[in-house]
């Protein structure tokens, strides 16, 4: 990372950054069973320590930590933990994205009030913390078309609050075609869109989510490289992708780093940036991201100072929160 220019992370699910200290503790509180009562043995349980066979493997992994959300303080309080890690990992700017139908499942918890917490924990978090933060409501797309209608209402209930919305889980289960209707509302509702397309299925479903669900960046995108029209397409349009890579080599999107395209949309001129995905399931952060594309990809400083510009410009932020990012780095 250079300091010399902002650092973003517009893909971080909140709600796949809940720490493991933390998933024990209310664990206890709310007399879950954990797999483990130990730091040491829960670990294995909730985080990352090989390379998983497919997504919906990975995906697994962040059961647990919206497993022990018992109550509306719990999501507030892994919510305020959220901004305080953002710190910890340098970053001027994060989209924090998360999930309020899969936060409330498992306590039977309202989708409305869990986005209403979120939102409370992290204005608690940016009063103590010099660190400015937007929200992305996500669609789980893994439990069907009428609990994102679910979560995609909690989220129109503060819809000054949430920048955006996404459609996130088993993309290859659950293709989002199915999604159509909610998408169309979220855009007649004002909400900017992200879609993860082109991780588990293929480039057919980053053509979907740019035509028909009006997604203006994409999560992951690894496969748009496999279609030399889509790759001229999202660079002539600017889509924004939201690159991963550690999540891609753990969700073995791309089981070797070394052939992740992430070097070559940025040589063919698409707008890319580096972002971590869930930073506590894959035991990462943000830092760690950038150490991987120098080491991994080869990239240099030019190339890391483009992530990083891109980052800036694909943050769904007003042109005056841009500018003021730029400036508070260029005083560092
Ligand atoms: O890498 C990913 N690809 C697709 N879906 C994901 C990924 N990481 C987390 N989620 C999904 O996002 C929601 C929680 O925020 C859950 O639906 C989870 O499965
Ligand atoms: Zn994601």
């Amino acid at each position: 990372m250079l300091k010399q220019y902002p650092v973003t992370d517009l893909h971080r699910h909140l709600d796949g950054t809940i720490r493991a200290e933390t998933i024990l503790e209310l664990g206890r509180k709310f007399n879950v069973s954990l797999p483990a009562n130990s730091l040491q043995e829960l670990i294995p349980h909730v985080q990352i320590t090989k390379q998983e066979p497919n997504l919906v493997a990975f995906l697994s992994k962040l059961d647990w930590g919206v497993n022990v959300l018992g109550d509306y303080d719990a999501c507030a309080r892994v919510a305020e933990e959220n901004v305080e890690d953002l710190v910890k990992a340098q970053i001027d700017y994060a989209e924090l994205r998360f999930s309020p139908g899969y936060m409330a499942m498992s306590h039977k918890l309202n989708p409305e009030g869990v986005v209403e917490a979120v939102i409370e924990g992290v204005r608690r978090g940016m009063q103590k913390h010099d660190v400015q933060v937007n929200l992305i409501g996500i669609m789980s797309r893994t439990f069907g078309q009428q609990s994102c209608s679910d979560e995609l209402a909690a989220c129109m209930a503060f819809r000054d609050q949430i920048v955006a919305v996404d459609l996130a889980g088993d993309e290859l289960g659950h293709p989002g075609n199915l999604f159509v209707e909610q998408f169309s509302r979220a855009r007649d509702a004002g909400f900017s869109i992200t879609v993860h397309a082109g991780e588990a299925a293929g480039s057919e479903s980053v053509w979907q989510a740019i035509r028909e669900l009006g997604a203006t960046r994409i999560g992951h995108g690894v496969k748009i490289a496999d279609d030399p029209k889509l790759m001229d397409y999202v660079a002539k349009h600017k889509i924004g992708v939201e690159s991963c890579l550690s999540s891609n080599f753990q969700t073995n999107t791309t089981p070797d780093l070394s052939q992740h395209p992430l070097k070559r949309f940025l040589e063919h001129g698409i707008r890319a940036s580096l972002n971590t995905d869930d930073p506590g399931v894959s035991a990462i952060d943000l830092p760690d991201e950038y150490r991987i594309a120098r080491e991994q990809l080869g990239f240099g400083d030019e190339q890391i100072a483009k992530l990083q510009s891109n980052g800036l410009k694909m943050a769904f932020i007003s042109e005056s929160a841009r500018q003021a990012l730029r400036e508070k780095a260029l005083k560092r």
